[in-house]
């Protein structure tokens, strides 16, 4: 028999940007292989999983210069075209190669595997699939019974009338991004719910994306309750799968897989899950659209609610962005009519939400033998939800007991030796913490320095602050839930499930325990000493400090019956501050708009796009040395004209790890100025990395969060 022609085939492989090979590799297969398809082929030495990428084929190279495709993985469908145009977008948009990011997003575990352990998987999710429906993890068991589905409120009923109207109205083109802009338990999720019942009633998949992992079990719950096929729900099961980084490979992928044939309905997962392959995906939510953790923080620094909001967009379907403290981006573009806002004013059963009090800690009496956080007022405000049985919140955005221990003598500090920050000290396990490069060591019963016996820690955090109310309040069940008591698994599952049942007073936390949680009897939040951020560099500070502080006080007051007697309470040095002003009306409106005209005049985001250009050396000047070439660079550029490069400074640790670290950033009037600015220095930055010997990395981060 004739031997067929030997095709070129597009492989998108697993090749850093910095390897110079940035778009797709040109193999040789036999015969034509559908794009999408996962294929292993040789690289270098290696043989690697790479994805049969859509489009022509470079061509460039000889033929006889192409290595042959080894296998493909033939038990699979190939992954859509629409998934590989949202992978394309992110890898252009975020200036990565389309091959690091395709496979990065991909589960770890499917990269590694052949066609026969790929089999066994299919088979072993084939049995999964079999069992019946119930949440995947570890869902708490909701505290009240199910009660089915809820009359809906008028407010949340006007929505969803809204959301169909939108839907009717974009019939095949692309609805408009929904801003669902809703106080603190107004059952925001609720209209999820009925939305995604929309989706799935069509026979669509729906896509639910939260900001934290913690956050995945309580929400898994209550899709669960609705459609996981209790009596509850109406009898119709449907898979729920959820994807985060805490699953281990082997879930991950079953998970994955699930959603990728289409077997799981609904996909509740963190950012990773905004590149989940869903080949039915009929809606998008993004829950606390505004949060952080939506920006990815290394390799490809994207953010999981821009990409949702493109791959809406791209599918024709709605995506909803909820949130009560809406990202003054999405605030902005609601504003100029292009995502549609839609309004859930009030909380469910009409409680009002906290009342906010400010307390000058400038006029505040000191109490004997307690240090300011625990000041009379809030003693006695927690006596009084003690004696009433219910419970309080202490927010204090810092774990620890103090950060920094202290010699009087001779003035030592516990820095750290390798970066530029103090090291914590931890009082349970007796050691001081580098929270930056984690270098630990054992608490020194002495100074150091001088030999002095008496070393005290200064300041407070959440470790201080849980003993200091156990001495204040003997009795009091005080319990902390912060990263450290959060370490094992399902340590936060069972912290949750007892404050929830009631077997907690007084909870004391990072912003873990501010975000989304459904506390039922809290009625005091109290956020001890949140001034830091009023002051920061960043100019999202105020922003953040604002969403997190409506975040924590939104923690109380949930059940209706209570609403009337909860409160929030401020200690600030600063109760003037504009900030706490809006903050004491809940009026986040004015706070944005307050925002975006500082914002405006001063020509940032989002009146202006940023990119900011990292780099670390073993010395100042190696890191500076790249940053200033780079910029030398750019400033002859024809494509930066209407860019701006600002000088470079240091991070605001500038040393981590003996690493020491220097910024730039650049700002330019539109996205599409950036984007061809960076376009253009991209390769430039690749070549210089290699002149400068002394830098270690160097990376690109556009649509910085921190700055
Ligand atoms: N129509 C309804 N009828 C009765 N209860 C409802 C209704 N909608 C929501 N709820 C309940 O009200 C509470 C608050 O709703 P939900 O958690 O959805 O608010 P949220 O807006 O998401 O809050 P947050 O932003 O604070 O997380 C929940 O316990 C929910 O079960
Ligand atoms: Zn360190």
């Amino acid at each position: 028999m004739a031997e067929l022609p030997v095709q070129r085939i597009r492989v998108a492989v697993e090749a850093p940007q910095h390897s110079g090979l940035s778009g797709p590799l040109d193999y040789l297969s036999e015969r034509a292989l559908a794009p999408g398809s996962l294929v292993r082929v040789p690289l270098g030495r290696r043989e690697l999983m790479g994805i049969v990428w859509p489009g022509e084929p470079d061509g460039g190279a000889e033929a006889a210069a192409l290595r042959p495709i080894l296998a493909e993985l033939d038990g699979l469908p190939p992954l859509s075209a629409s998934w590989c145009q949202l992978v394309e977008f992110a890898a252009s948009y975020y200036q990565r190669s389309i091959g690091e990011l395709a496979l990065a997003v991909l589960p770890p575990q499917l990269r590694e595997l052949d066609n026969t352990q790929l089999r066994a998987r299919l088979k072993k999710l084939g049995k999964f699939l079999a069992s019946p429906a119930e949440a995947q993890g570890s869902a708490p068991e909701a505290e009240e019974a199910p009660a089915g589905r809820p009359t809906l409120s008028p407010a949340q009923q006007q929505v969803l009338d809204e959301l169909d109207a939108l839907l009717d109205a974009a019939r095949n083109s692309a609805p408009a991004p929904v801003l669902l802009y809703g106080i603190t338990g107004s059952g925001k999720t609720e209209v999820y719910l009925r939305a995604a019942e929309h989706a799935l009633a069509q026979g669509r998949q729906v896509l639910v994306l939260v900001p934290e992992i913690n956050l995945t079990p309580q929400l898994e719950a209550r899709f669960a309750e609705r459609f996981g096929g209790s009596a509850a729900s109406g009898g119709a099961a449907h898979r729920i799968v959820s994807l985060h980084s805490a699953l281990t490979p082997a879930q991950r992928l079953r998970n994955w897989l699930a959603a990728h044939l289409g077997e799981a309905d609904l996909v509740l997962g963190t950012r990773l899950a905004v590149f989940a392959s869903m080949p039915r995906l009929g809606l998008i939510v993004v829950d606390e659209e505004h949060d952080p953790s939506y920006k990815q923080q290394d390799g490809a620094r994207y953010s999981a609610r821009d990409l949702a909001i493109y791959r809406a967009h791209q599918e024709k379907i709605p995506v909803i962005l909820g949130s009560a403290t809406p990202s003054l981006e999405s605030w902005q573009r609601a504003n100029e009519g292009r995502y549609k806002r839609l309004l859930l004013p009030g909380r469910i059963g009409g409680g009002a939400l906290p009342r906010v009090r400010l307390f000058d800690m400038k006029r505040m009496p000191l109490s004997k033998g307690v240090t300011t956080a625990l000041t009379t007022p809030l003693l006695d405000a927690l006596r009084l939800r003690l004696e009433r049985g219910e419970q309080s919140l202490i927010f204090l955005n810092r774990r620890g007991y103090a950060p920094v221990l202290h010699c009087a003598e001779c003035n030592w500090k516990s820095d750290c030796p390798h970066c530029s920050a103090w090291r914590v000290f931890h009082k349970g396990d007796r050691t001081l913490r580098c929270h930056h490069c984690g270098f630990t060591e054992r608490v020194p019963s002495a100074c150091p320095s001088c030999g002095n016996q008496d070393i005290a820690p200064l300041g407070r955090g959440t470790e201080r602050l849980e003993e200091q109310l156990q001495e204040q309040l003997p009795g009091a069940r005080v319990l902390r839930i912060d990263a450290d008591s959060t370490k094992h698994k399902g340590e936060l599952e069972a912290q949750l499930a007892a404050v929830h049942s009631g077997e907690v007073d007084i909870l004391v936390g990072t912003q873990m325990v501010t975000k989304g949680h459904d506390f039922r009897r809290i009625t005091l939040v109290a956020a001890v000493n949140p001034d830091g951020a009023l002051f920061s560099s960043d100019f999202r500070a105020p922003e953040r400090l604002f969403a997190l502080l409506m975040q924590a006080g939104g923690r109380a007051g949930r059940d209706a019956e209570a609403a009337a007697r909860s409160e929030m309470w401020v200690q600030t040095w600063h109760p003037e501050h504009a900030l706490y002003q809006a903050l004491k009306q809940h009026d986040f409106e004015a706070f944005a708009k307050s925002q975006l005209a500082e914002r405006e005049s001063a020509g940032l985001p989002p009146f202006a796009h940023l990119a900011l250009l990292r780099a670390e050396g073993r010395t100042v000047e190696a890191a500076q040395g790249f940053l200033k070439a780079a910029a030398a660079f750019a400033q002859a550029m024809p494509e930066a004209q209407g860019c701006l490069v600002y000088p470079a400074i240091p991070m605001s640790v500038a040393r981590v790890a003996n690493v020491e670290r220097m910024q730039m950033l650049v700002e330019a009037g539109s996205r599409g100025a950036l984007q061809r600015l960076l376009w253009h220095w991209m390769p430039e930055l690749h070549a210089l990395k290699r002149e400068h010997k002394g830098l270690l990395r160097w990376a690109l981060d556009v649509d910085p969060l921190a700055i």
